[in-house]
């Protein structure tokens, strides 16, 4: 089994009378890309930042690469690279500039931390240009190499993706496969927009008014979004055998309560209809369903969007 690289444990932020984040549990195993998804408000910053040690928890516990006691816990942290918000970086300097002040404020060994970092970013060739002349998409990549500058074994980001145009977000999207499947690095994502995240995050976690939903895997969610017909049926278990022995069908499951999920032969119901009809097997309902991931995550949280 792959190792934690974050675990949180009933993680709990409460400031005043707002509970931000309310007893959340997050696993993140090496290698993975954890995409938080939650509303405006639904306390994603407040996780990133406490994993980030940038605020100190209420309650719970933040495991890093195993560590758990302070002491560790501060080494852990020189393994993680984080991005909160774009950082102030100074108007009329340049990236290689401004990377240059960072490193030395951080004390981060080595001149070539920054040519390195501006390179995995694809900021390497920018020259003179000048901060305040970078479009929103080269601050967000600044930003993520600043984060980059310490090689982390693990990259904490909070809606980096959030105003970028389209194409925008495809490139950040291939920067950060590309920093995964290189150097392996394990990325926990923040998001408001699910789909922003797909095509990126193995894993999801859905948090919603500070308390985590379900953790699930990529894997498993498109599963659950998959199209498929849904069969009310009078006998589920010998229409199962039907579908199977007469239309040679096999991707299916068949729910208590008497319903079929039917994943294949969707393009010709009527075969399926005929066919159980024609063996004396009651058809209450058939209905043809499938969730987008945006479906599924309102579904969940069970409200209309307003993020
Ligand atoms: N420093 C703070 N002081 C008081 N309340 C705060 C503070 N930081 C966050 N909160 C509150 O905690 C809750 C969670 O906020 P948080 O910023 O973590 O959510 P979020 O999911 O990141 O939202 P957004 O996408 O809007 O940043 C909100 O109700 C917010 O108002």
């Amino acid at each position: 089994m792959a190792e934690n690289v974050l675990v949180t444990r009933a993680l709990t932020k409460r400031y005043g009378g707002t509970l931000a984040v309310d007893h959340a549990d997050i696993t993140l195993a090496k290698g993975e890309i954890y995409g938080l998804v939650g509303r405006n408000g639904a306390g994603k910053t407040t996780i990133i930042r406490m994993a980030a040690a940038q605020t100190v928890p209420t309650e719970g516990e933040v495991e890093l690469f195993g560590a758990t006691g302070e002491k560790e816990l501060e080494k852990a942290r020189a393994r993680t690279g984080a991005m909160v918000e774009i950082p102030s970086f100074y108007p009329y300097l340049t990236a290689r500039e401004n990377l240059e002040y960072y490193r030395r404020q951080r004390g981060i060994a080595g001149a070539h931390a920054v040519e390195d970092a501006l390179e995995q970013v694809g900021l390497a060739d920018t020259g003179k240009k000048k901060f305040k002349a970078f479009s929103l998409g080269m601050k967000q990549r600044l930003g993520l190499a600043l984060a980059l500058m310490n090689r982390p074994d693990l990259l904490l980001l909070d809606e980096p993706i959030n105003g970028l145009d389209p194409e925008g977000i495809v490139e950040f999207r291939n920067l950060l496969l590309e920093l995964n499947r290189q150097y392996q690095t394990t990325i926990l994502i923040s998001s408001h927009i699910l789909s922003e995240l797909q095509n990126l995050a193995t894993c999801y976690g859905f948090l919603d008014k500070g308390k985590m939903l379900e953790q699930i895997s990529a894997a498993k969610l498109r599963e659950k979004c998959r199209d498929c017909l849904e069969l009310k049926v009078d006998d589920a278990p010998r229409a199962a055998a039907l579908l199977e022995r007469e239309l040679g069908l096999r991707d299916f499951e068949v729910l208590p309560g008497g319903a079929i999920r039917l994943y294949e032969g969707l393009e010709e119901p009527q075969k399926v209809t005929g066919l159980l009809i024609g063996q004396d097997i009651s058809l209450y309902g058939m209905e043809h369903r499938g969730a987008n991931l945006e479906d599924y995550f309102l579904g969940l949280i069970g409200g209309v969007h307003h993020g």
